[in-house]
């Protein structure tokens, strides 16, 4: 059994985070969709938020952006809190939760324009730099005069993302960005996303696909039903997991015994061998043990889980970590 992580809760002072909750709850009738979550979301980091279909991040998300009222908790957004520093805190904060209604005989460059006309804190006579800026940045400034129809995927996916990019940002808050993206369309916002990360925007990205967002994330969080059940850079995360040990003999029973003897826990039988969790004995140890014990040892081997195999741990069958 892999060991779980536990949440961590925030230790940093809420105004050095980007996000950060504390006890975050929302309750539907009887049911807790969100459950005393404890955010902790570096400035400057890449956090991928993770967890099945229906794990509660939508609405985690919706409470971060004051558009649904908790139950219970409190959040901050750039060191705000939320909603009495809504104000001061939102204009610089993007986000892609529903995604903006984009008109398909419209150009790209012409639906940004109806977006940010419609923003009033927006000065009209500096509207075109604006747009072309955004489309620029999302790498559409050569195509931004095709009508949207007629964009891939992956393309109207990054117009989506220019919209919150109208206004300079300090934190992207994306909502499974690239459901629904083809292969194509998954990696240019994947790269997009990165490349906004160099630039020092902090991106709180959802997803229900660990290897779309594996490898632009530095930070993790886990829901499983509406639960943080792990949280931390990538790779304390990934160390949270326990490692096995597993050997290779025609004698389980004397090997159980002396594994078990040595301090290894859920020493069991496997398919040739057995196998257990070391608990910090050395692998030098464990061998050096068996022979001793007169154990012929064919194989042995450590190795961690990867972190397909722990996220299938933290959040239980149904998660789709493939892709
Ligand atoms: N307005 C609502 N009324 C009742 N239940 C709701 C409401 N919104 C969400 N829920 C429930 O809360 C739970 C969490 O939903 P949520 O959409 O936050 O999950 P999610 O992780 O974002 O999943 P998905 O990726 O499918 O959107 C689900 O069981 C959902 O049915």
């Amino acid at each position: 059994m892999t060991e779980l992580l536990p949440a961590q809760p925030a230790s940093a002072p809420e105004r050095d985070l980007a996000i950060a909750t504390r006890g975050l709850t929302k309750r539907f009738g009887s049911r807790a969709a969100v459950d005393d979550l404890g955010l902790v979301v570096p400035r400057g980091s890449v956090y991928g938020f993770l967890g099945p279909n229906g794990s509660g991040k939508t609405t985690t998300i919706r409470m971060l952006l004051g558009l649904v009222r908790p139950s219970a908790g409190t959040s901050t957004l750039l060191g705000q809190s939320i909603p009495a520093g809504a104000q001061a805190a939102l204009p610089h904060v993007g986000s892609l939760v529903e995604g903006p209604a984009f008109h398909p005989y419209l150009s790209g460059r012409a639906n940004l324009q109806r977006l940010d006309a419609a923003d009033l804190t927006a000065d009209p006579r500096t509207s075109r730099q604006r747009v072309d800026a955004a489309l620029d940045r999302v790498g559409l400034l050569a195509t931004a005069g095709k009508r949207y129809r007629a964009y891939s995927l992956g393309m109207r996916q990054r117009l989506a993302i220019a919209a919150a990019l109208l206004m300079p940002r300090e934190l992207l808050v994306l909502d499974e960005p690239t459901n629904g993206l083809d292969p194509q369309g998954t990696r240019e916002v994947r790269h997009l996303v990165a490349s906004l990360a160099s630039d020092g925007t902090t991106v709180f990205v959802s997803s229900h696909l660990l290897s779309e967002v594996e490898q632009m994330c530095t930070h993790l969080g886990v829901m499983s039903d509406g639960r943080l059940v792990a949280q931390g850079s990538t790779s304390e995360v990934r160390g949270g997991a326990a490692p096995t040990a597993r050997i290779l003999t025609d004698q389980p029973t004397e090997a159980t015994r002396i594994m078990s003897e040595l301090g290894l826990t859920g020493v069991e039988a496997m398919p040739g061998g057995v196998r257990g969790t070391p608990n910090g004995v050395a692998p030098e140890k464990i061998v050096a043990a068996l022979v001793q014990g007169g154990v012929g040892v064919k194989e042995f081997t450590v190795t961690s889980p990867s972190l397909e195999d722990l996220f299938v741990a933290l959040t239980g069958e149904g998660f789709d970590v493939s892709g």
